[in-house]
């Protein structure tokens, strides 16, 4: 069972009491741990009571170099020059070992992110499955030879490691985000130099320390726990040792990230925010659509980026819908994630919370009717819990119709006609995912077409899966995570002409 460095930190129970700080003070860079050069550290709470759980160093620029020049010389001289079979078996030991400790890991992601122990689990197994599956997909990285109409060449293709990655991942799926950026770049044989987010660093740390036991080379993963996000980003996009940055996050960052990264030329991935339009025809099975509505909108407290945003209801269905999803969203009990009985935890930090709450009262300003919830939700703990909310009647001119909430808000608006509601769904400047539900086939096939999105889900609420094509187009970004297609993202295409080849009647001269 676990018994590297963390299993001495978080023990299975919660209480952050049992947590030994002086262990804390430490990343991970070139295959050890490390105090920030500075010396500094930063403070990280549990969301769910305002517990300092730890600290961690608060990186600068000279980590990073160290961090970019470890990773350089991995990829180099230790993890590109394997084969993708050699790579795989240490892929797949890591796997194996995420999976022997997936209740550990995830009591750390819910003591620093708050979603439920359940969720949690769900998602250390989510991230794990990236790694599963590119640890097969490293043996498979095929080139091509290609038909040429010329008698003395030919023509091949390589796949190649684009080299060394960066990551800056969020903190709604401090696991899991970076796992699924790792599995394809690990399986191409790059290494990796991550950024995670200031709130959760704990669930990255804790993926390296398991990575050590795994046996990936000293380098071939590196980790900058920083305050200093903006400083250290910049540095990471320009820095001519990086081939390529995959970003998870705001829309607004990803912008930062996109313009910084053009000094370089750096290829690029960003998984940017969503405002998804969940729509629901007359023709729906209304039970059907209230259970995918809970599942989508709550997972996380609504803090994901696939999270329904914007519902979008027949009139035929209106009040049916809002009546069944009320009685729903009524029985959810919120609380700490440690509660077996919780279903919502806490919003991960005051700012996020603040802001949730602010979307509630310009609803509720705008005319919008409140049918349940919205209230900050006081218990026994003093943490960032919002009540889950049901809004009636919302208008487009509304803050909830308009931006991704990231919080436990169900927003719904009333339509007439499918023109209107596909015109609604497609009204906003991001597009990741949409849901729609109908028993109509030919509508399904119409509206799935015409969504402005990178993932439809039909008469579903869930649909990540590490088979799939994971991304957004328009102000979502671009770059697919996931499934046969994620691998391309962390190769790049070299073409070889293979020129002065003899043909059979020259061969014998
Ligand atoms: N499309 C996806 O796959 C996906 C997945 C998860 C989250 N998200 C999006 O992420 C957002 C929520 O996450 P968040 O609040 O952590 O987002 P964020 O953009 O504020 O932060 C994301 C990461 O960027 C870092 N960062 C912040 N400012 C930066 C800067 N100027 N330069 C470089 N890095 C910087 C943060 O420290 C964090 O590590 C939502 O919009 C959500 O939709 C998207
Ligand atoms: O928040 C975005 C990621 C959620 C998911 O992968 O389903």
């Amino acid at each position: 069972m676990y018994a590297t460095k963390y299993s001495s930190i978080f023990r299975l129970n919660h209480s952050v009491n049992h947590i030994r700080r002086s262990f804390f003070n430490q990343t991970y860079i070139n295959g050890q741990w490390v105090s920030a050069q500075s010396g500094e550290t930063f403070k990280v709470y549990n969301p769910a009571n305002g517990d300092e759980i730890g600290s961690v160093p608060d990186c600068n620029i000279k980590d990073a170099e160290k961090a970019v020049q470890a990773a350089y010389n991995a990829f180099q001289n230790k993890w590109s020059i394997k084969t993708g079979k050699e790579r795989s078996v240490i892929m797949r030991k890591y796997n194996d070992l995420i999976l022997k400790n997936k209740d550990h890991l995830g009591k750390i992601l819910t003591t620093e992110m708050g979603k439920p122990l359940k969720e949690s689990i769900g998602e250390i197994l989510y991230g794990a499955s990236y790694i599963e599956w590119f640890a097969e997909e490293a043996k498979r990285i095929h080139g091509d030879v290609l038909p040429i109409t010329s008698h003395n060449r030919r023509a091949l293709v390589l796949r190649q490691p684009v080299g060394v990655c960066s990551f800056i991942t969020p903190w709604n799926f401090p696991s899991s985000m970076i796992l699924r950026k790792a599995g394809p770049a690990l399986a191409a044989g790059c290494t990796i130099v991550v950024k995670p987010s200031e709130d959760t660093p704990y669930s990255c740390l804790v993926l390296c320390d398991l990575a050590k036991e795994a046996g990936f080379p000293d380098g071939t993963i590196n980790v900058l726990t920083t305050t200093h996000s903006a400083e250290i980003g910049k540095f990471l996009c320009e820095h001519p040792l990086i081939s390529k940055m995959s970003f998870t996050g705001s829309t607004e960052v990803g912008k930062k990230i996109m313009a910084q990264c053009a000094s370089t030329v750096k290829k690029i991935s960003l998984e940017l925010g969503g405002n998804a339009p969940f729509l629901v025809f007359n023709s729906a099975d209304v039970k059907q659509a209230v259970q995918g509505a809970m599942a989508s909108k709550f997972r996380a407290s609504g803090q994901t980026c696939v999270c329904a945003n914007r519902f979008l209801v027949q009139e035929g269905i209106y009040d049916e819908f809002i009546s069944e999803l009320t009685k729903k969203t009524k029985e959810q009990i919120v609380g700490d994630g440690f509660n077996e009985k919780t279903h919502l935890g806490p919003i991960v930090n005051k700012e996020q919370y603040e802001r949730v709450l602010d979307f509630i009262s310009d609803a509720k300003d705008k005319g919008a009717r409140i049918v349940t919830g919205g209230n900050e939700k006081k218990g026994k703990t003093s943490g960032f819990f919002v009540e889950p909310a049901v809004i009636a009647d919302v208008k487009l001119s509304m803050r909830v119709a308009q931006e991704e909430i990231f919080g436990p808000v169900v927003a719904i608006i009333k339509f007439k006609t499918e023109d209107e509601a596909v015109k609604i769904a497609n009204s906003v400047d991001v597009g990741l995912a949409a849901y729609m539900y109908s028993q109509d086939i030919s509508q399904i096939w119409r509206v799935a077409e015409r969504m402005q999105t990178g993932m439809v889900g039909v008469n579903e609420g869930i649909i990540s899966s590490v088979e799939a094509p994971f991304g957004g187009i328009k102000q979502s970004g671009f770059g697919r995570e996931g499934s046969k297609y994620g691998i391309e993202d962390y190769v790049n295409l070299k073409y070889i002409c293979m020129g002065g080849l003899k043909d059979v009647d020259q061969s014998s001269q």
